[in-house]
């Protein structure tokens, strides 16, 4: 595989049909996508190494091994977060082919439909669930579980909607600790259920987890896997690993900017890369913003004190940022003899044989996540109409201050925080620790809870400091700043304490140890979460894809505003975050913008 990658000379001062900076997620699907017509040349310029053949990468079990790890995580830190008591939270961002899709944790979640349609009400033709829905069924290929547990299964998915020839095997992650029935069982008995089908755009309720594994080789299949290595091969494609782009090179003004090339480094040497048709950005929520700024594309007040001289006066970019924020942690011990079997007590491959034999499993236990549930906050909160009619306040009496755009967004997201159908926040299921988590007591069976805020109000922004391009740009998501994204918080620790608290589920636990009895009033579980909580790695809206006079981006054609052929493709384009994990998102946009590209949509 690795002598399938281009050296330097086979990209440096060569000229390409299209330049993809960055080969993450999307740049995989780009590169792979556009390659298929051989009448084009393609390059494509990823910053980190390759990783195709790692173990680390490809076993699904070693999934928490290249967290902290400078070979494969970036390791940003936000600043200091005044919503997080002024901590600085740690920002897991992957690099290599494949990108964050090769160290996440390959939860497969489609968003609510009412999610995609508010994408494009706010001026994004395009965005409707039909097109979304199609688009995904392209990257799929869905498993049925094998015929002796088909019947467990057989009501949490629709084979005719579920898509079977995409490049994305998924499968139902189908080890478990032993409590998540329990755990599903007594979330229905508060009105959240079992999803029917959980891929189809109604989320609300608790899940099996799908998971992007391919069931023959039981490896990760990622996005350098599924699209990009099938790719290698042509000759029209040529991937450098290494290659950390500084900006765009580019002609022109305002209204007709066109770039002419790209320049990165590679091996301590300055280098340039020529475009004939276009440059498709795709390095991500954090660098993508840079890449453009460093170009002269962005906030003039952000640009010139940095001694860049402005080409486009494009405020939205690196603003708009969400991210949904994680607490960590809701935390018990469990009562032990239950034959539950958590991470911690098969961390070592012996023990994993063992409990794998008392369990009478045809191979070694496996511990992933696998079981979510996405709910309301109607269904949680005792004070949820309060919280929307705040909100609504809020909006009514502040409007006139946001920036360009957030009153549309902020209007959508209240219609979805108001209807009981649309989920607010997740609860995921974790039967195993954390390595950045006290372990108290080792081989011991313990479970964490995390809830996820589903749609921030909150906005964040990721800009540069420096005209530097090796100066890491200031990841700022303003955590908490909206008051309802903490009071969510805050009602959905109390929901599943109170959960965890009610039979079935209630009879395993032995204690809670987080956040533990000194924790009881809603003044101490307010500052709980404040010193707990922390990125979940989602983050989307860096270049917001909205109309220019809301503060966007790029256009509904993922084309940056101003120019004739800078195209941005990733997550970063996402204006509204939606409740679930993002990576199925991202392999969908890719799959849309590059229809729009080769002029097939
Ligand atoms: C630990 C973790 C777990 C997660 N778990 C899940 C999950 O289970 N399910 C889910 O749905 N989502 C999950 N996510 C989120 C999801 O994986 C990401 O949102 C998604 O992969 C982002 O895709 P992207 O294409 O926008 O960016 P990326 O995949 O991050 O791609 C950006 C690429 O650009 C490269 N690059 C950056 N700068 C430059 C430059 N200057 N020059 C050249 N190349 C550059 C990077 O090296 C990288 O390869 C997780 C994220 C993390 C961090």
């Amino acid at each position: 595989m690795e002598s399938q990658l281009a050296d330097l000379q086979d990209v440096s001062n060569k000229t390409f049909d299209y330049v993809v900076v960055g080969g993450g997620t999307a740049g995989c699907i780009v590169a792979s996508r556009l390659s298929e017509d051989p009448n084009v040349i393609v390059a494509v310029l990823e910053a980190g190494p390759s990783h195709l053949e790692d173990p680390v990468i490809l076993n699904p079990h070693s999934f928490l091994k290249p967290i902290l790890n400078p070979e494969y995580d970036y390791n940003y830190k936000t600043v200091p977060q005044e919503g997080l008591d002024g901590q600085e939270a740690m920002f897991v961002r992957g690099r290599g082919l494949g990108g964050t899709s090769q160290i996440n944790w390959m939860i497969w979640t489609i968003p609510q439909r009412d999610e995609i349609e508010a994408i494009g009400k706010l001026g994004n033709e395009g965005w409707t669930w039909e097109n979304f829905h199609k688009y995904q069924r392209k990257v799929q290929r869905f498993y049925p579980p094998p015929d002796d547990e088909r019947q467990e299964y057989k009501d949490l998915y629709n084979s005719e909607t579920v898509g079977h020839d995409g490049p994305v095997p998924l499968i139902f992650s189908r080890d478990g600790c032993g409590a998540e029935t329990l755990w599903e069982k007594t979330l229905g008995t508060y009105g959240v259920k079992s999803v029917k089908t959980s891929l189809d755009g109604d989320i609300k309720g608790i899940y099996k987890n799908i998971s992007n594994i391919d069931p023959k080789t039981r490896e990760r299949a990622h996005a350098g896997i599924t699209y990009l290595l099938p790719a290698l091969k042509r000759p029209n494609l040529k991937v450098l690993t290494g290659a950390s782009v500084h900006k765009i090179l580019t002609e022109g003004a305002d209204g007709t900017v066109a770039a002419s090339g790209v320049q990165f480094e590679h091996g301590g040497q300055v280098c340039t890369v020529f475009v004939r048709n276009e440059v498709v950005v795709c390095a991500g929520v954090i660098k993508s913003p840079q890449v453009l700024e460093l170009s002269a594309i962005g906030d003039r007040k952000i640009l010139e004190p940095l001694g860049i001289g402005v080409k486009i006066d494009l405020p939205g970019v690196g603003a708009n940022m969400q991210e949904h924020v994680v607490m960590g942690i809701n935390r018990w011990k469990v009562k032990e003899d239950l034959n539950i079997v958590t991470g911690g007590m098969v961390d070592e491959p012996a023990q994993a044989k063992k409990w794998s034999k008392v369990l009478g499993l045809p191979h070694t236990i496996q511990m992933v996540v696998n079981s979510l549930s996405f709910v309301p906050i109607q269904d949680a909160s005792d004070r949820a109409e309060l919280l929307v009619r705040r909100q609504q306040e809020k909006l009514a009496r502040d409007a006139g201050a946001y920036p360009p755009g957030l009153k549309a967004q902020h209007e959508l997201q209240l219609q979805m925080l108001a209807d009981p159908r649309v989920p607010d926040f997740e609860t995921q299921f974790f039967p195993f620790m954390f390595n950045f988590f006290p372990n108290p007591e080792p081989e011991k069976p313990y479970l964490n809870m995390f809830p996820i805020l589903g749609r921030p109000f909150s906005r964040g922004t990721v800009h540069i400091t420096s005209a530097d391009p090796k100066v890491e740009p200031a990841i700022d998501p303003r955590y908490f700043s909206e008051q309802i994204d903490l009071d969510i918080m805050v009602d959905s620790v109390k929901f599943i304490r109170k959960v965890a608290q009610t039979e079935p589920f209630g009879s395993i636990i032995e204690r809670e140890e987080l956040p533990g009895p000194d924790v009881q009033t809603d003044e101490q579980i307010y500052e709980y979460v404040k010193k707990y909580s922390g990125s979940s790695w989602h983050t989307c809206g860096s270049n917001s894809m909205m109309p220019r006079d809301k503060g966007g981006v790029v256009d509904a054609k993922f084309k940056v505003h101003g120019t004739k052929n800078i195209r941005v493709v990733d997550l970063s384009i996402l204006p509204l975050q939606t409740a679930v994990h993002p990576q199925a998102t991202v392999y969908t946009l890719a799959e849309m913008a590059c229809d729009i590209i080769r002029g097939r949509s």
